[in-house]
Order: C-alpha cells, then structure tokens, then sequence
C-alpha cells in the first residue's frame, strides 16, 4: 500500500464550530477512497485542507511522509489535483482552458488529457460555453491531470451530472485509477460510493466514526 495522507488531530474551526473534531485518519496513496456521509459531516472541509486550500487550526497533515505545511503549495497542488462539485468553464476553447492549468502545455499534450478523459481531441477548438454538463467536467477533469498529478480530490464531481454522464465519469475514474492513480471522492449518494470506491471512510458531525473496505 503506497503512502497518501496521514492526519493527525485535525481540527477545523468555523464561527465557533468545530467543523473537524480531532480527525486521526491515514488514506492510503492508490485506489479510490470515499469519503461518505450526511450533508455538513465535515466531507469538502477535509477534502480541501488536503491541497491547502483550507489549513487546520490545530493538528498535522503528511502527504508522503511530509507536513504538507511545508509543502510549496503550488507544486502541491500539481502533485494533488482537485475537481470540484460543480464544472467552471472559463471564457475561450476547451485548450484555453487547459491551458489555464499549464500555460506550456502543446497541443499534443492537451489532446492526451482529452483522450485519457474519453473526449476526441477535436474538441479542442470548442468554445468551452457550448459543451453540455458532463462534457465540462471531464474537460475539467483532464485540465486537473494536465499536471500529471499523483492524486485526484473529487469533491462530489457528478452531482450536477444526469445519470448516464455521472455514470461514464466514474468508469473514466476508475479506468485512470486502474492506471495508479490514487483517487479521494466525496460523495453523500451510497450507492455511487459502493460502485467506485476500494474503502470508504464515514464521515459524521466532523469525525471519521467507521472505515471498511469494499470488496472488488
Ligand atoms: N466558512 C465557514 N463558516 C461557517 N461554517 C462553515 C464554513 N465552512 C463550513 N462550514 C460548516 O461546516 C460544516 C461542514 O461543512 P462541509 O462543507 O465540510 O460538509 P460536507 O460534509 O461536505 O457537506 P455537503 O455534503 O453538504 O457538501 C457545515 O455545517 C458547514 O455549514
């Protein structure tokens, strides 16, 4: 098992509320693990203190080994990529908005980021605007992997999906995780948890209260 994140009395708190309690949790370094509970558990908040775009108030977060506090955060970020629960296009095509993740990146690099997500290349050109929901996020998908990260943070990534592009997300995910990339995905929908994920942490009133794995 390849070493991801160790948290260590993690706490988060927010107009007086611990939104976080303490959390003592390791989530390995490969395979899809779900963080799973009720709305308001606490789920996004640890989703985002692990690329630092939240910081605990109390406790430590090692990614590798390392305190990600001392992390260059940037470089972080490109090692750990985040899709969030709803797709942004920004103004331009789909390779204006890949370049938004690396500004260097050619052509050819942006259409493999299309491919390793399921869309042709040819859709490069696209205005980002003109492509349906399940579309953009997997053009936000790719513009995640652009950087060639290690681990993928999902927070809730096909709850603006209808059902058949939420579903041909996960297979998407679950075709790059067989590939060894190592996946963390929020997700409240039990069903959607059990079909993608290897283990499960339950999440509740800002406590991880039960982990289990799934069998395959
Ligand atoms: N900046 C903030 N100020 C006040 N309360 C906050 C802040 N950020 C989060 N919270 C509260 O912390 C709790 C946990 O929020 P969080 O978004 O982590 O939950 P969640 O489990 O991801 O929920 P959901 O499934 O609804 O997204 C919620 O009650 C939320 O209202």
């Amino acid at each position: 098992m390849t070493r991801g994140f160790e948290l260590r009395d993690v706490s988060v708190l927010r107009a007086d509320r611990r939104v976080l309690d303490e959390v003592h949790v390791d989530i390995p370094g490969d395979g899809v693990t779900a963080l799973w509970g009720d709305s308001g558990a606490g789920k996004t908040t640890m989703l985002r203190l692990l690329n630092r775009l939240d910081v605990p108030d109390s406790g430590t977060i090692t990614y590798q080994g390392t305190d990600i506090a001392e992390l260059d955060v940037h470089q972080h970020r490109r090692r750990v990529g985040m899709v969030f629960q709803r797709p942004v296009a920004f103004a331009g095509t789909v390779a204006d908005n890949l370049a938004v993740a690396a500004v260097d990146s050619d052509r050819d690099a942006m259409a493999d980021a299309l491919r390793r997500v399921s869309l042709e290349p040819d859709l490069l050109d696209r205005d980002a605007d003109s492509l349906s929901g399940g579309e953009l996020q997997r053009v936000c998908l790719a513009r995640t992997l652009i950087t060639e990260p290690e681990t993928l943070l999902l927070d809730e990534p096909t709850s603006a999906l209808d059902e058949r592009p939420a579903r041909a997300f996960e297979d998407t995910v679950l075709e790059l995780t067989g590939r060894g990339l190592a996946a963390i995905w929020v997700g409240h929908d039990e069903a959607q948890v059990e079909r993608v994920s290897d283990r499960v942490l339950v999440v509740r009133d800002g406590a991880v209260t039960a982990q289990r794995e799934e069998s395959a």
